[in-house]
């Protein structure tokens, strides 16, 4: 009978589950409860008569009332409280209604609220959710992954971030930890079926540097600044070491570290186990994908797209090595591939002789004999006429009208992509965009942004969000087992979405619409499986790639469950 273990249940051949819980404990886990749709069969035989009113409901039943109850929430905030407390209590209610009314979800339990809810994670502490790792413990790592009381085989996908750049609103300690990883996850499970009872999200609590956070009495972090050199090393790497050995089928997810960390992590792991970094490879896989649409519209090659990005940190020059490699599989070698990129920071244009650049920033830095060195944004605009201007500073407003219309007057169809977030961090907001560039702009953001009419033409802003993009990946790579998660497995997934899109219409969107999130990331996985049996990536070998990933997609039902004895 016992195919395999989740918590304190087992899946039976049938589908259903079998567990030894009874009563209260049945109603108190949420990956069993169903509520008032336990049938009087289980009632009777799981102990539950008496705890539940006499009516027996169905999901759909029970998925009405949620959303009603939902639409009395007063603000976005409190609708994000609601549906924790709901996924808290029901997980396959929470993700039919998050399935049934995606488009209008998903900005409440990710991105933008998600941000809101972060911010106010321990003054809205209820419950936790996930794992909480601290640095003062790394001996603790592996207790505390054993509490969670999932066997070696149990686990497909492990998200943590140490949340210093929590999306672009900085340092958030452990709240930004535990709530960044858990939203990723919701929509892990929501958008490509990952079964939610096979995953772990991770805060690593590393202290804080926020300072409101450390004198806010109800913090409920590590109370000291933000640990970093050997210290943080050992506590990365104690983490990594458990986490494979307990659960050696798992893929490790880094989401929202800080620039100074995110790409020496992946770079250390990235060769030995299935790992990747969102904000670098998710969001360059993303926008290379909606740039494929883009220069479908304009009909100029990637090998002589001219490339501008605005904030040259995690995002930004992860954005920047996918557009080089696509340019160089475009036919340009790497280096004057390199060279059709500018990046931007803080100090301006970035040169070779700038004290201070970051290792990663260093292959675009500009050479010193183009002596164009901290030029700004407009300069820089005006000198190199960009056919792309892409936005991963957080810095609201940065693409300015002056700045748009210079753009726009060199090139016919400006691609300008505003990607901070969540929405009080866009470099631009999309109705000014097509305003200032008279509905010439080829436009995709982080946030969702509603469709605009400009000039009688109706345009559907892309969201070029990774959320688009790594659910399908993290299935792709679950379905094959894969061992590692290539470059190769990256340009598969952004081609898949690249093709899903005809952009052929005037307005149209160039990357596919949100509400379309499960065929986009059952079209993502079958791409990155066979990408990773091609390159010998896979630990299983599929016939049949497409129906595997079907059958793999865990499905919002009940499943009939029989008391255990
Ligand atoms: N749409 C999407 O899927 C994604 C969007 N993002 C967004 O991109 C933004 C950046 O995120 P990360 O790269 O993780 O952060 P990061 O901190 O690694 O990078 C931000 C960079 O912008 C620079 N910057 C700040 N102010 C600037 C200014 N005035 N002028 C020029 N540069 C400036 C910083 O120095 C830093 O290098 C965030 O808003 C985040 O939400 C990040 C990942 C995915
Ligand atoms: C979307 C995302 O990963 C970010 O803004 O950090
Ligand atoms: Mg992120």
């Amino acid at each position: 009978m016992n195919q395999r273990r989740h918590r304190d249940f087992v899946e039976t051949p049938d589908g259903g589950y079998v567990t030894s819980e009874v009563g209260l404990a049945v109603l108190e886990n949420p990956l069993l409860n169903k509520d008032t749709a336990f049938t009087r069969e289980e009632r009777e035989s799981l102990a539950l008569d008496g705890l539940i009113p006499p009516v027996v409901e169905t999901l759909e039943e029970q998925a009405g009332r949620a959303y009603a109850q939902y639409g009395r929430q007063p603000t976005d905030l409190a609708k994000n409280v609601f549906l924790s407390a709901l996924q808290d209590r029901n997980e396959v209610l929470f993700y039919r209604l998050l399935g049934d009314h995606l488009r209008e979800m998903l900005p409440v339990v990710y991105d933008p609220t998600v941000a809101q809810a972060i911010k106010s994670y321990s003054r809205e502490y209820r419950r936790p959710r996930g794992v909480y790792l601290s640095i003062d413990d790394i001996g603790g790592i592996e207790r505390a992954l054993r509490n969670v009381g999932l066997g070696a085989d149990e686990v497909d996908l492990i998200v943590a971030s140490d949340a210093e750049q929590i999306l672009g609103i900085g340092d958030w300690g452990v709240g930004g930890g535990a709530g960044i990883a858990a939203g990723k996850l919701a929509v892990y499970t929501a958008a490509a079926g990952i079964d939610p009872g096979r995953v772990i999200p991770v805060a690593l609590d590393v202290g804080t540097d926020n300072e409101a956070l450390l004198n806010d009495p109800l913090y409920v972090g590590e109370r000291h600044s933000r640990v970093r050199g050997e210290r943080y090393d050992d506590f990365i790497d104690a983490y990594v070491t458990t986490a494979t050995r307990m659960f050696p089928g798992a893929m490790l997810h880094w989401e929202d570290f800080g620039p100074s960390n995110a790409r020496r992590i992946l770079e250390r792991y990235t060769g030995r186990i299935p790992t990747f970094n969102d904000d670098m490879q998710g969001t360059g896989a993303i926008v290379l994908a909606a740039v494929l649409g883009a220069v479908r519209v304009t009909d100029t090659p990637m090998r002589e797209q001219r490339v501008v990005v605005f904030g040259a940190g995690t995002a930004g020059v992860g954005v920047a090595d996918q557009l080089r490699d696509a340019m160089v599989r475009d036919g340009l070698d790497r280096q004057a591939a390199t060279r059709r990129i500018w990046l931007i920071d803080k100090p301006g244009l970035l040169a070779e002789d700038m004290p201070d650049l970051r290792d990663f920033q260093q292959p675009y830095a500009r050479p010193a004999q183009e002596d164009v060195r901290g030029l700004g944004l407009a300069e820089v605009v005006r000198r190199v006429s960009p056919t792309m201007l892409v936005g991963t500073s957080t810095v609201h407003g940065a693409f300015t009208e002056e700045i748009v219309k210079a753009m726009a007057e060199q090139v016919d169809r400006p691609i300008v992509f505003p990607l901070s977030n969540p929405t009080d961090r866009m470099e631009a907001n999309p109705a000014d965009l097509l305003r200032w560039t008279d509905g010439r702009a080829l436009i995709a953001a982080g946030v969702p942004v509603s469709p605009i009419t400009h000039n009688g033409v109706t345009y559907a802003v892309a969201q070029a969000n990774n959320a688009l993009l790594y659910p399908g990946l993290g299935l792709g790579a679950i379905v094959s087992r894969a061992r590692r998660i290539s470059d190769g497995m990256l340009q598969a997934a952004a081609e898949a979405v690249g093709g899903m899109v005809d952009v052929s219409s005037p307005g149209a969107c160039l990357l596919p619409q949100v509400e379309n999130l499960r065929e986009i990331s059952a079209t993502v996985a079958v791409a990155v499986a066979r990408q990773a049996a091609e390159e010998d990536l896979a630990r299983v070998e599929l016939d049949d790639p497409i129906q595997r990933v079907q059958d793999t997609m865990w499905q919002p039902k009940y499943r009939r469950i029989h008391a255990n004895g």
